[in-house]
């Protein structure tokens, strides 16, 4: 089966009651339209997954993020291809996160992380995160 890579950014920041709130993006276009994600994409040819990351969320979202740790490598199964995604802490460092390719974005806390439907790759994730915010 075709395996795709991908990088993806868990941009974390705090709310105005201190809370930490993790940054996601509801996809716009294609088969997956509508799911929500985190957001990245794929890997180039000749890029580290940091740089990677870096660029797609300049292009995606207009704005500069510090890669941090890996929080996981997703491995999953969809019916045409294999998804191997690393997830990595981020955290902003200048711009304001523009929707440049997104439908909808939202910012939510730890009880607020089922509000969204994730795309079916990113749910052993959640859980993870939810441990550890
Ligand atoms: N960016 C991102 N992609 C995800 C997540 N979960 C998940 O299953 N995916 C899948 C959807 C896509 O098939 C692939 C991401 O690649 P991409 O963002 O470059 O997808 P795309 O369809 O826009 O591809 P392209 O038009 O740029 O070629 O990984 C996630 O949390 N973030």
């Amino acid at each position: 089966m075709k395996v795709v890579r991908v990088v993806a950014a868990v941009i974390k920041a705090t709310n105005e009651s201190g809370q930490p709130i993790i940054f996601t993006t509801q996809r716009g276009y294609g088969d997956f339209k509508g799911g929500w994600e985190f957001p990245g994409g794929k890997i180039e040819a000749g890029e580290t997954p940091q740089e990677a990351l870096k660029r797609e969320i300049m292009e995606e979202l207009d704005t500069e993020i510090e890669v941090g740790e890996l929080i996981h490598t997703i491995e999953y199964d969809y019916p045409t291809f294999h998804l191997s995604m690393d997830c990595f802490w981020s955290e902003i460092v200048k711009g304001d996160l523009v929707l440049k390719e997104h439908e909808a974005a939202r910012w939510l806390t730890k009880e607020q992380l089922d509000e969204v439907d994730w795309l079916p790759a990113d749910i052993t994730l959640i859980d993870q995160i939810r441990k550890s915010i």
